[in-house]
């Protein structure tokens, strides 16, 4: 039999569809899966992709299956199931195999896995895939760490099935070890800031405005065909949009507003903490989505203190900007932080490749990437709310977000990520801050020390023997 090009294990909601896109784009491809009857299924629902599809069952016949050297994709939940999963096919696999992991990952799991994959002699690359079910079906996003040469031997398969922005496929290398994970993470991260400020304001719009859903739809469908124009604004107007099949009520009238989450998010979050590399608004995005889930406790403050949520003052316009100079800054953190994590790990992340990597098949897509990734081309260093095309926009629409946060504020209305984006973009702007009091306030009780405006070697304050 012919042997594949390339193997998959876990024909999940990701692997099924990332097998079939490869198959698609003339690849011929090797799969498993834990569970053997799904892998029978899949052939038998992959139509005339299936004579491209060698279906295996056991990991010997699939790793018998794929043309020396191999590369075998591992599409299964992050953690122990990568782990299981490699440590059952190192023994099976030879120098110059490649095991990928392609689902999300904590980098340090993937720098742990390059490291003992580099001792045992197996080439090993953490990847992100973003874009969900339809991306990994028709064209994801795709965000590689590891070994440079294993990239780019694998590099022709994955570029043919990305999505493609314009000409350019949307899959790159973004450094060694966990250079690629760290990147979806941040990804993630952002994703989560993203779909919180959509939240808030949608929010507003069903709490403060009175409005229903399929209003707030035609809202969003509108914001789509303008400056905002993303999957996720796009997919916030289709929410709304949506009727429950079994009551004829707006579908977002009867889902639970209790949000999951599998981690990436608090990943970001913890990571940045480390770097100190300040992400708040993502930060409040994670926060919001763990007071979500507490349903109990905020039926127990409603009863207490009351609804918060009044009518507000405010227009569909107000939001708009407001979620402009939301989104600006929240980008901003995330570049920001994925300097930091470069520079800290010596991984060299390409942050203009990034943006372009974001454009096209990920969740965050939208036409403003396409701005951040030339203003990063200009000068990768400057924090993008300095770059002249995202300053201006700022200067136009911090007004609003201001306007949004104070109204919502006065009444009732918790806007986590805005007015976290607000507080920064209002740090960030301001040259004689007020940290100096932190700085009195720990050599008092510390004698921690502190430096003078003045540049005079006096280090410690008249703290009448306390420092
Ligand atoms: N869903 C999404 O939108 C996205 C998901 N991802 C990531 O992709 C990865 C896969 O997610 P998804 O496809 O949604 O998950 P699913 O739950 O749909 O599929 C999981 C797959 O992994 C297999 N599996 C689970 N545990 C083990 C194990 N211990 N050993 C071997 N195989 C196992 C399952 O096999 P079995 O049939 O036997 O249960 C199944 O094939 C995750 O890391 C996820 O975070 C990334 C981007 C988007
Ligand atoms: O990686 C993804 C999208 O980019 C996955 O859909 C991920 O599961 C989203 O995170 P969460 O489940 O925590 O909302």
């Amino acid at each position: 039999m012919e042997l594949a090009e390339i193997g998959l294990v876990g024909l999940g909601t990701m692997g099924a569809a990332l097998a079939l896109n490869i198959a698609e784009k003339g690849h011929r491809i090797a799969v498993w899966n834990r569970t053997g009857t799904v892998t029978d299924a899949f052939v038998a629902e992959a139509g005339e992709l299936a004579a491209r599809v060698v279906p295996t069952h056991s990991l010997q016949a699939l790793v018998d299956a794929i043309a020396p050297p191999r590369a075998i994709i591992l599409m299964v939940p992050a953690g122990d199931a990568v782990d299981q999963q490699i440590a059952a096919l190192r023994p099976l696999l030879g120098k110059d195999d490649l095991i990928i992991d392609a689902g999300n990952a904590n980098f340090h799991d993937t720098e742990r896995r390059s490291a003992e994959a580099e001792v045992q002699g197996v080439s090993f690359i953490g990847m992100g895939v973003s874009g969900g079910e339809e991306g990994a079906r028709h064209g994801p996003s795709i965000m590689g760490g590891g070994p440079r040469a294993a990239w780019d031997r694998v590099a022709p398969i994955l570029t043919s099935i990305a999505a493609r922005h314009g000409e350019v496929p949307c899959a790159t290398w973004m450094g060694p070890g966990g250079a690629g994970h760290f990147v979806k993470t941040v990804h993630n991260g952002i994703e989560y800031a993203d779909m919180q400020m959509i939240t808030e304001v949608y929010g507003l719009m069903r709490d403060g405005l009175g409005m229903a859903a399929p209003a707030i739809a035609d809202v969003f469908d509108g914001w789509n065909a303008g400056a905002l124009r993303s999957y996720l604004v796009e997919i916030s107007g289709a929410v709304a949009r949506a009727v429950d099949p079994e009551t004829g009520a707006a579908m977002l009238d009867v889902i639970l507003d209790a949000a999951g989450q599998k981690g990436t998010g608090r990943w970001t979050a913890i990571e940045a903490q480390h770097l100190a590399a300040p992400v708040p608004v993502i930060e409040a995005a994670v926060m919001a989505r763990n007071v979500s889930s507490r349903l109990a406790e905020r039926q127990a403050g409603q009863a207490a203190f009351g609804a918060g949520p009044q009518p507000v003052s405010l227009t569909v316009e107000d939001l708009e900007g407001a979620l402009m100079a939301g989104k600006i800054l929240c980008y901003a953190q995330g570049f920001t932080m994925l300097d930091a994590a470069s520079k800290t790990f010596g991984w060299g992340v390409p942050l203009p490749e990034c943006a372009k990597v974001w454009r096209a098949g990920c969740i965050i897509r939208s036409d403003m990437l396409d701005h951040m990734a030339q203003a990063l081309t200009e000068d990768p260093g400057r924090n993008l709310i300095l770059a002249p095309t995202f300053a201006a926009l700022l200067k136009q629409h911090h007004g609003a977000l201001r306007k949004v946060v104070a109204a919502a504020a006065l009444n009732g209305h918790g806007l986590p990520a805005l007015s976290a984006g607000l507080a920064w973009f209002d740090l960030m702007r301001t040259a004689r801050g007020t940290a100096n009091m932190i700085q009195g306030q720990r050599d008092f009780f510390g004698a921690h020390g502190f430096d003078r405006l003045d540049g005079k070697p006096v280090h410690h304050g008249p703290w009448g023997g306390h420092a």
